[in-house]
């Protein structure tokens, strides 16, 4: 035996094996996105992993002379159309917007390929080569979109699946160089060689490539999961946790070159008795209200938590104590001035004490928490709706 032997595999077998295994990873898709969040993507990618699979079906079964043209326009079209399918999905998945032009010159690929060199001027050699150009195109595009990922956490699966691709592109401008003759054959690599392996290569990208979207789903899962565990489910404000998180993630991101300057700790006042007078659901409602107009506040130097109960937490980084200040009692004049309608046709009045404390830098997180929170006590003693300073602050 000598090493072409060894080299050469069926590759009919391979290409059906291939179609099999791809409509089985379609259905885990499908299935996975059918049953999770994010489904739009898992979809689009379960349809190109169908559609790739059609096509290599196509390519499996013998078919009469008078059919070929049938199957290669099948072949080439579906090929066009599953590329299509896997942009969709990477696009909707990283919440990139859809390159319709794109679309259209990939699909122009393998048109031209069975209305050019099928139908017109049969050629087999620059039809193999059209549809196959397309197909690069489409890896490029693929390798762009993976270079953006828009979020950390799929960073890595990003760029893992970027190598996977550019090492195919090159294995396949290879094959189709050799399928197409434009590589001069020897003995050892012959066209038989050339296609062993690139359908091998093949069937390992395309089995990366389902494994790399299984991998996002399931991480874009566990980021929804914690995402949940972060947020408090009835204002959707970060909970006492997330709070907690941001700020070590801020540390660690930013490399502490954003300081947090000031805490602004709001409850609001004599909340059990809307609770009380009106019912749970009307209380609910209020902390809904007050959430909502506090995120009217939110920006990139300030993060707003829902700490507990009726008790919120406005975290300020490079903010002059005198700027904190006004806020807060902007804050405070705003609930002061305003009703909250209530869905019982009924409305309260509502007012919200404020503590404030500037944070020094040797302070942990947990000191500036509980001076904030000394203020807050400090307003209420002094009869609510006002606007306290934390001792350390207080200068004479
Ligand atoms: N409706 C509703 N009530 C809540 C929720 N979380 C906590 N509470 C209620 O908030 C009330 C807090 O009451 P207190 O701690 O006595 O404070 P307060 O009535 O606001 O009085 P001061 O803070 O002293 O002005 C309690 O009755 C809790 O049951 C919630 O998610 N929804």
């Amino acid at each position: 035996m000598n090493g072409i032997t060894l080299l050469t595999v069926d590759i009919v077998t391979i290409a059906f094996a291939r179609a099999i295994m791809q409509m089985m990873l379609g259905g885990l898709l499908l299935y996975m996105g059918i049953r999770q969040f994010n489904q739009g993507a898992a979809r689009w990618w379960a349809l190109g992993f169908f559609v790739n699979g059609l096509s290599l079906f196509a390519f499996s079964f013998d078919v009469p002379e008078a059919w070929s043209i049938v199957r290669n326009t099948f072949n080439h079209l579906s090929m066009g159309v599953a590329s299509v399918f896997f942009l969709m999905g990477f696009w909707r998945f990283g919440q990139q917007p859809i390159n319709s032009w794109l679309l259209i010159v990939l699909m122009a690929f393998p048109l031209t390929s069975i209305i050019a060199w099928e139908l017109l001027w049969p050629n087999a050699r620059f039809r193999v080569l059209c549809t196959a150009s397309g197909q690069v195109l489409y890896f490029i595009a693929l390798q762009q979109i993976l270079a953006q990922p828009f979020r950390i956490e799929y960073a890595r699966i990003y760029r893992r699946l970027r190598y996977v691709v550019v090492v195919y592109i090159i294995i396949f401008v290879w094959a189709y160089a050799s399928i197409a003759q434009l590589l001069p054959t020897t003995a050892v690599t012959s066209l038989n060689y050339h296609r062993s392996i690139f359908s091998i290569a093949s069937l390992l990208f395309m089995l990366t490539l389902a494994v790399g979207c299984l991998a996002l789903k399931f991480t874009s899962l566990a980021i929804r999961n914690a995402d949940l565990a972060m947020h408090d489910w009835l204002t959707g404000l970060l909970n006492r946790r997330g709070f907690f998180h941001e700020i070590e993630s801020n540390q660690q991101v930013k490399g502490g070159d954003r300081k947090i300057t000031a805490l602004l700790a709001i409850d609001i006042d004599r909340f059990k008795k809307i609770n009380d007078a009106q019912g749970h659901a009307a209380g609910d409602q209020v902390l809904q209200y007050v959430s909502e107009r506090l995120k009217l506040y939110d920006s990139e130097n300030r993060i707003i938590a829902r700490m507990g109960g009726e008790e919120f937490l406005i975290t300020l980084f490079d903010t002059s104590q005198e700027d904190a200040i006004k806020l807060a009692e902007e804050l405070r004049q705003q609930f002061a001035q305003n009703r909250v309608a209530l869905s019982n046709q009924q409305s309260v009045r509502l007012t919200i004490s404020i503590g404030v404390h500037e944070v020094s830098q040797q302070e942990h997180i947990e000191q500036s928490l509980a001076h904030a929170d000394e203020a807050l006590y400090a307003a209420k003693r002094q009869g609510r709706n006002r606007v306290i300073l934390s001792k350390t602050e207080q200068k004479d």
